[in-house]
């Protein structure tokens, strides 16, 4: 099966557990793109009273686009349900989120809803978080070469994320990003833990123990993972 149909599979599965007058972050990505036109499908056809609150400027547009009502972060009060994209996944139910460097705003989000769905497909299951992609991390551009250096000595293999050789990539706060090519990220807790104690380092890409369920595109169907453990946030 096509990637693009596991992905839409995956989407339309978690759209299952809408109800009315929820208020729902809405991640950030190709696959939540399907999420987005199913639910304004679903808000149209059963007249649901539903808030979108966006996780980036691309959802936004997209679900402006799509006549989805939707909120600033800041004017609801709670989210009943974020449903996201994930970069990878791993046994363990933690996650990298990467590709538009969204995860800022995506994070903020996640830790102000009741629960978190992530949607993927099944390319994004993996063993060990860092396997397939970079994990990146938002810096702000004063004394940016300063925190790659520490970041290099710690043996971490950063880049500065560029959109080509002499534009640096910016997030929607305006910093730049480096991605850390780690390949394997066997203590994703400790990593966070340093990281977040860095200067100069605003966020990172690493979201432990917040999914609440996956849902996962395969050529057999989707596949409904839960985690067995208490949330930490
Ligand atoms: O900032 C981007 C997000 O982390 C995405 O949710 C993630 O990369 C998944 O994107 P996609 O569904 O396009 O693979």
């Amino acid at each position: 099966m096509d990637v693009e149909d596991k992905k839409k599979m995956a989407a339309l599965a978690a759209l299952d557990h809408i109800q009315d007058h929820m208020i729902i972050g809405l991640g950030t990505g190709t696959t939540v793109q399907y999420m987005l036109e199913g639910l304004a499908q679903r808000i149209q056809q059963e007249h649901l009273n539903i808030i979108g609150v966006s996780t980036s400027d691309r959802t936004t547009k997209a679900a402006n686009a799509l006549n989805i009502p939707m909120k600033d972060l800041d004017d609801v009060g709670h989210i009943d349900l974020t449903i996201d994209g994930a970069g990878e996944i791993d046994k363990h139910f933690q996650g990298i989120k990467d590709g538009g460097a969204a995860h800022e705003y995506e994070k903020m989000v996640a830790i102000s809803s009741d629960k978190n769905f992530w949607i993927v497909d099944d390319s994004k299951l993996v063993d060990t978080l860092g396997h397939n992609i970079p994990l990146p991390v938002e810096v702000v551009p004063y004394g940016s070469t300063k925190v790659f250096r520490r970041l290099a000595n710690e043996g971490l293999n950063p880049s500065f994320r560029m959109v080509d050789k002499d534009h640096f990539y910016f997030t929607h706060e305006h910093n730049y990003v480096i991605d850390l090519h780690l390949q394997q990220i066997n203590h994703p807790h400790h990593l966070a833990l340093w990281l977040a104690h860095q200067v100069g380092i605003l966020e990172h890409g690493l979201f432990l123990d917040i999914v609440d369920e996956v849902f996962v595109g395969t050529d057999q169907g989707v596949k409904n993972l839960v985690p067995e453990r208490e949330k930490r946030y």
